[in-house]
């Protein structure tokens, strides 16, 4: 007897039995219904591994399906049938719930490789904490725990996925999450930082080169696309792609193939995109710095990661986390925080969250002596300087100068310089306090020697 069950539901009988006929072939037992009232009496009698589903149906469409499956089975994946260009339904598909879509015609070899996949969800944990602790997400506050549903809901499909949230909050690691949690978990997982390539090398880092293409091509290159072949490329901070990249971007991400620079001939590429950024896409649409077709392609699912000052009872638990990771990673025996080191840390206020909150842990770690860290070990920035404006006073001043270009670089590598150690020399927080790109900081930094 068949080991796994699927229940199809479409109003044509010919498209109901093309499927049925591809599934029995993998060894799944079909169950049939040609509208939503016939599908959910049998959705009640018996539970099915796989389900799929017309979005078009007689009496009602495939969303009903999906939020009666989300409440009565939520471990089964759905399917969901959708005529071409019907962009809209397809993507509130998606945000529902569904698994994956099904194009038509319906394109055999792609379903099977979509049961095979949606089959593979029952080998996955469906438990977060199940993944290694190295790569655990901390924080048993609420808004984590919600954080923690929504990864476990967005990893069981295959859509694209947005991260948003500031600097250091911990975007990559819920990346890495939804990729472990999903089908995906024994392919690769690519992350990307957009803002930290070159733009003359883009089009070469993303999809790959052939050898000879270009002056310093000694080789082929495959590109992060396909590096992440059947896996997930998370492309961090996205915001930072120029307008002609986007383009291409949006190109392969539609098409689902890749050209190489010097190469004649695309490659069928089969990659999730998450994406994440500190920034607001949707202001920056509006700005027109940032595509509006690209955003819709990413943005289908959005995840927020809340600040660590929307959770400060997460804070004791990391930072005993933390201790214990340099205790361990530097042969040393653990110490505690004393009561003033702990009390000053809960009302901290972490511009640069999570990751700030470990450095500050890491450098007092080396600083402390005995078995406690004492609040002069955290050596934190006092709230006052943290909020005075960065130049405060040079309109006060009469400016005398014979040289206005080296007068101008000396007050940009003071603000600079002040942004970058009030975030702990995190370049990413550092960019957006002082309101300009990572790239842009950069190169800034560059241009005046600041290291
Ligand atoms: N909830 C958490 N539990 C444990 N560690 C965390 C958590 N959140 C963040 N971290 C740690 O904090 C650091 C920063 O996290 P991460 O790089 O994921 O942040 P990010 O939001 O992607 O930052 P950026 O926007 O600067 O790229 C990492 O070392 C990560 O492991």
């Amino acid at each position: 007897m068949s080991q796994y069950a699927a229940l199809i539901i479409d109003d044509e009988p010919d498209i109901r039995e093309l499927i049925a006929m591809t599934l029995e072939r993998m060894d799944l037992q079909c169950f049939q219904a040609a509208n939503v009232s016939e599908a959910l009496a049998l959705l009640k009698q018996r539970p099915y591994h796989f389900c799929i589903t017309d979005m078009k149906l007689p009496d009602g469409n495939g969303l009903e399906i999906i939020n009666f499956c989300n409440a009565q089975h939520p471990n089964m994946p759905i399917a969901m049938i959708t005529a071409f260009g019907n962009v809209d339904l397809a993507v509130n598909a998606l945000k529902a719930g569904a698994f994956d879509l099904v194009a038509k015609p319906i394109d055999i070899v792609r379903l099977r490789e979509l049961v095979h996949a949606a089959l593979r969800l029952t080998r996955v944990p469906a438990n977060i904490e199940a993944v290694p602790s190295s790569e655990g997400l901390l924080g048993q506050s609420e808004v984590m725990h919600t954080l923690k549903e929504k990864i476990r809901k967005v990893a069981r499909t295959q859509a694209p996925v947005f991260i948003h949230g500031e600097s250091g909050t911990g975007k990559e690691l819920v990346a890495r999450l939804i990729h472990y949690q999903s089908v995906r978990a024994d392919q690769p997982f690519i992350a990307v930082n957009c803002g930290a390539i070159p733009k003359d090398l883009m089009e070469s880092e993303f999809f790959g080169h052939r050898k000879g293409s270009f002056t310093g091509a000694n080789s082929d290159k495959a590109g992060f696309f396909k590096a992440a072949q059947g896996g997930t490329l998370f492309l961090d901070e996205v915001a930072e792609l120029p307008l002609d990249m986007q383009a291409k971007l949006l190109r392969v991400i539609q098409e689902k193939a890749v050209r190489s620079v010097g190469s004649e001939h695309e490659e069928s590429i089969d990659v999730r995109v998450v994406s994440a950024s500190h920034k607001d896409l949707q202001q920056l649409v509006d700005e027109e710095t940032f595509r509006q077709d690209l955003f819709f392609r990413l943005n289908v699912i959005q995840v927020s990661v809340p600040r660590l000052a929307e959770r400060p009872e997460d804070i004791p638990l990391l930072s005993q986390h933390f201790i214990r990771k340099y205790a361990l990673e530097w042969g040393m025996p653990e110490v505690s925080l004393d009561a003033r080191a702990a009390d000053a840390l809960l009302h901290y206020t972490f511009p640069g969250n999570v990751r700030e909150l470990e450095n500050i842990l890491q450098r007092a770690f080396t600083m402390a002596e005995g078995d406690s860290i004492s609040l002069e070990d955290l050596s934190l920035t006092p709230q006052a300087e943290r909020i005075q404006p960065l130049l405060a006073d040079t309109d006060a001043e009469r400016i005398e100068t014979n040289n206005l270009e080296a007068y101008l670089e000396n007050i940009e590598r003071q603000a600079i310089t002040q942004a970058l150690e009030a975030t702990r020399w995190n370049k990413t927080a550092a960019a957006e306090k002082l309101g300009i790109s990572f790239r842009a900081l950069r190169y800034r930094c560059k241009k005046l020697a600041i290291d």
